[in-house]
């Protein structure tokens, strides 16, 4: 057993506290998130019905253990991809006022990610209605995404927002270090392995650095 893994609702919660300080405000705004997940969920399958007990460790902790790969504060754009209900993007976006924006697909999910944002007051939050693959580029500061796609292919579809101060944020379950096995070599040393506070068997991925479109395919 990892030592600092959080076991219960009670330990992220601890472990929320000491790490991101939250203002009172801050924690109505979790508290509300959590809720608002739970009563669409009944609606829309946005995370697994059995993961709602486990929920602050699951999700809420899962997703602010992010962060703190993450404490540059300033202006600097967070893209989350793939953000499904807000999972990491709309907790990032409670504990930081960084610049976030939320790129999803699905117009029933970002309906959802629209009603957050407006009932917590979220003016920071940006949501992108569309494909990754049709948004604007941007400058990203970090990008994250969990449960998004394959590496290799959210690297490739992710490349022209990174620069070379871009910080690489990828929850990849058990599956991390065999997914970074397969990247070219100039990408593998971007990245280092770092193990999840809410999961023993997940890894996450951690980067820096600018994907070059011609470094893919050189070993
Ligand atoms: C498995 S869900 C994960 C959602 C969330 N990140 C989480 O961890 O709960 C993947 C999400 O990515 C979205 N998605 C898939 N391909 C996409 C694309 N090309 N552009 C934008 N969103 C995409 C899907 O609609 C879905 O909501």
């Amino acid at each position: 057993m990892i030592d600092y893994l959080l076991d219960s609702g009670e330990a992220a919660r601890i472990w929320l506290g000491k790490t991101f300080a939250p203002s009172p405000g801050q924690w109505v705004q979790l508290e509300r998130f959590v809720d608002m997940l739970v009563a669409e969920n009944a609606e829309q399958n946005l995370i697994a019905a059995s993961t709602i007990p486990t929920m602050w460790v699951r999700h809420i902790a899962d997703s602010a253990q992010l962060l703190s790969f993450d404490t540059r504060s300033g202006d600097g754009l967070w893209v989350d991809l793939g953000s499904g209900p807000g999972l990491p993007g709309l907790v990032v976006a409670i504990l930081s006022s960084r610049p976030m924006l939320l790129v999803e697909s699905r117009k029933r999910r970002c309906d959802f990610l629209r009603a957050v944002a407006a009932e917590l007051d979220l003016a920071h939050v940006e949501i992108a209605e569309a494909p990754l693959e049709r948004v604007a580029t941007r400058p990203a500061a970090t990008i994250s995404a969990r449960a998004f796609a394959p590496l290799d292919k959210l690297l490739d579809l992710s490349a022209r927002f990174s620069t070379e101060s871009t910080r690489w944020l990828l929850p990849k379950g058990r599956n991390a270090v065999k997914e970074l096995a397969l990247l070219p070599e100039a990408w593998q040393r971007m990245f280092h392995v770092e193990q999840s506070r809410t999961d023993a068997d997940s890894q996450i991925l951690v980067g820096q650095g600018r994907i070059a479109a011609k470094q893919r395919g050189k070993r």
